[in-house]
């Protein structure tokens, strides 16, 4: 279980202190697909970024299992919570084979059988073991992404943060990468935070969503109340209204 209680988190900016997120409290049982949703600078990443460890808690705790973390994560907790970012081409080393960066986490956390596991990252994430030797700049943006969640998935985690993971892809590419994901979900059983803009995407993969808008939840409902429409906020309104006209653009596959 994760438990996010009262959680605040401010910057100090040249400009003044930026209250990113202000008192945020939701759970997320495992095996559980959760989405957070809101609009360019509701808080969002700054929420998935404190739980991973990236960003500093000012008030509140964040859970895991019962109990508190820290400002700090063991590799041990690296092992059990990845993440996953938006940009895969700003998160793949660029001068690394696709096979040193999978086999990077498994030397630092000690792992054996690397080639196995390589082969195996690889092909679960539906990319040919001929990928190996390549570099990401000979990979297209899809297919960096695939090797982004395979340097996710190889340790075996339990929960897979994800930042706003198919935004930066072509929309077609986007059903590929989302359909990935809710196949490792279901198979694994993995706890899944993702983070959006669209709440089509968050529908395609998560059973329950918070919305935030300015730094604050403002909508916790599961997804099939939002679909019907049985939603609080005005805002979570003008979101579904949004994703009305994305639909009618893209007659995409994961249409909410
Ligand atoms: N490291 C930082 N230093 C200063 N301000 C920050 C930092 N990180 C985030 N912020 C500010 O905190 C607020 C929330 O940002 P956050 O990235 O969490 O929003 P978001 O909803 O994820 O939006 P986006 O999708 O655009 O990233 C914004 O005003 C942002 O400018």
């Amino acid at each position: 279980m994760i438990a996010i209680n009262d959680l605040s988190i401010s910057f100090r900016t040249p400009r003044g202190v930026v209250d990113a997120v202000k008192h945020v409290s939701l759970q997320v049982a495992p095996g559980e697909a959760f989405g957070l949703v809101g609009e360019s600078g509701s808080g969002k990443s700054t929420v998935l970024r404190a739980l991973a460890g990236l960003a500093p808690v000012v008030g509140g705790t964040l859970e895991l299992d019962g109990q508190v973390l820290g400002n700090t994560r063991s590799p041990a907790f690296y092992r059990q919570v990845q993440m996953v970012f938006q940009d895969p081409y700003a998160s793949l080393h660029p001068r690394f084979t696709i096979d040193q960066t999978l086999r990077e986490p498994l030397v630092i956390n000690g792992l054996d059988s690397h080639d196995a596991r390589i082969a195996k990252a690889l092909k679960d994430v539906g990319l040919p073991d001929t990928f190996r030797y390549r570099y990401p700049h000979q990979l297209s943006g899809g297919q960096r992404q695939r090797v982004a969640i395979a340097r996710a998935m190889i340790l075996e985690p339990r929960i897979l943060l994800l930042d706003e993971p198919t935004s930066a892809l072509d929309v077609s590419v986007q059903a590929e990468i989302l359909n990935l994901l809710r196949g490792l979900h279901q198979s694994r059983g993995l706890t899944m935070i993702l983070v959006s803009h669209n709440l089509a995407v968050v529908g395609f993969l998560c059973q329950r969503v918070a919305v935030m808008q300015r730094g604050e939840v403002v909508e916790l409902a599961d997804i099939d109340a939002i679909r019907a429409q049985r939603v609080n906020h005005d805002y979570t309104r003008r979101l579904l209204a949004a994703t009305e006209g994305y639909r009618r653009t893209t007659s995409d596959a994961f249409a909410i």
